[in-house]
């Protein structure tokens, strides 16, 4: 494996804290500690939100004793004390790594001080990347004051490679044009599977919780169904657009948005009973579906950053059975066609799985290879 070749002769060390061990975070450990030896990283500290446990050099743990470790240490978490803690690594020849695997805005908003420490940051994690612009401009200054490097990847198209994509039209000097396609892994599912073009299928809320069960949702369902997890990719790629950098002050709030949440259920704190209550309003999904049944369309819940126009939005379109977002997509499929100057009249299109673990995590353990 040339890659692995490459990486034993770099004589760097990696130490890598991470922040979040959910179901992408798990996932992301156990790709880490697979890595073949001789491996330049080492695992010095991992966080729930309950437990912490830290060591310099590196934490004596595998793939079957992490979990016990973390549970017994008896540690907080503490997240101004592992800035602390990882800033005093900082050190020439060893690089340090804050891999983010939560969707918490309290670590993304500490993401500019782990910067200007001089520690990478690695996420899945939308929230620092889509909120407020000034938070966004702190992460650039941060990491061109220090050197350290943020990389997300995995926060559009989870392992597909959509912003090195992105990234390399740009720098290379292509045009963007428009970006547009389906962005969610979890509409993707849930319409691939809802609306199929007959009259009749599954119910809405049933698709819903099979996309949770799989792992493609948000923490929160609610986060995904009302658009805002579309909106937040959108606000992602914009502003690795030159001509649209600065376009959204307040980020994904800003993008126009189509939400699907009743709002009757609009606030509810808990995921669970935000999915013991969604078949209450089936009825009016399976209208939506017979509706574009008639029409011999599709449902389909798509992006589009139209540069030229200046449109940013996510929106429930109707689509003809044989559109490419009716025939082509199955599972949690994204799919997303880069129109720009020099891909001309036939765009560059990225397909697959856009959600679930095992290619999330290969995307936040990719962007590490990259580091490397
Ligand atoms: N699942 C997917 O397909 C994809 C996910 N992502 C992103 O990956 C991230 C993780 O998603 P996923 O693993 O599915 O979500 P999970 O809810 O399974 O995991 C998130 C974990 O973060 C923990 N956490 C929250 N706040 C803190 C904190 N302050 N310190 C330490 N741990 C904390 C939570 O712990 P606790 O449960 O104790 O609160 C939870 O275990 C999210 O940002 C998501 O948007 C991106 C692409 C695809
Ligand atoms: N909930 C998201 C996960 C990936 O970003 C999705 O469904 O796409
Ligand atoms: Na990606």
């Amino acid at each position: 494996m040339a890659s692995v070749l490459s990486l034993a002769s770099t004589t760097k060390t990696f130490r890598i804290a991470v922040v979040g061990v959910g179901l992408v975070g798990n996932e992301f450990i156990k790709q880490l500690l697979a890595f073949p030896a001789p491996s330049p990283f080492r695992l010095v500290s991992l966080s729930s939100s309950k437990a912490t446990v830290f060591h310099p050099d590196g934490l004596s743990v595998s793939a079957a004793s992490w979990k016990d470790e973390l549970a017994s240490s008896g540690r907080k978490p503490d997240l101004q004390v592992l800035l602390r803690e990882l800033a005093a690594l900082v050190k020439p020849g060893q690089e340090v790594v804050l891999v983010d695997n939560t969707s918490s805005n309290d670590v993304a908003a500490l993401y500019p001080q782990f910067l200007k420490f001089g520690v990478n940051v690695i996420t899945p994690n939308k929230k620092a990347f889509s909120s407020e612009l000034s938070l966004y401009e702190s992460i650039l200054a941060a990491s061109l004051e220090s050197g350290a490097k943020f990389l997300n990847e995995a926060t559009v198209g989870a392992g597909l490679p959509i912003i090195s994509t992105l990234k390399d039209l740009v720098a290379t000097g292509d045009n963007v044009l428009k970006i547009e396609g389906v962005f969610s892994g979890t509409m993707s599912y849930i319409f691939n599977e809802f609306s199929t073009g007959k009259e009749g299928g599954p119910s809405f809320s049933s698709v819903v919780s099979v996309a949770r069960e799989k792992g493609y949702t948000e923490p929160h369902p609610a986060d995904d169904l009302n658009g805002a997890d579309v909106a937040r990719k959108l606000t992602i790629l914009s502003r690795f657009i030159p001509p649209l950098r600065t376009a959204l002050p307040n980020g994904y709030q800003s993008v126009s948005t189509k939400s699907l949440v009743p709002p009757q259920l609009e606030g509810i704190e808990s995921g669970d009973e935000f999915i013991k209550r969604l078949p209450e309003f089936d009825a009016q999904f399976d209208k939506m579906r017979a509706d574009a049944a008639k029409e011999g369309k599709v449902l389909r819940f798509a992006g589009v950053v139209d540069v030229q126009a200046g449109i940013i939005k996510a929106d429930l379109e109707k689509y003809p059975v044989t559109h490419p977002f009716a025939t082509a997509l199955g599972g949690s499929d994204n799919i997303i066609m880069f129109h720009t100057e020099r891909y001309g009249a036939r765009p560059l299109v990225v397909q697959g799985a856009g959600a679930g673990a095992a290619v999330t995590a290969m995307g936040v353990m990719s962007d590490l290879l990259k580091l490397v």
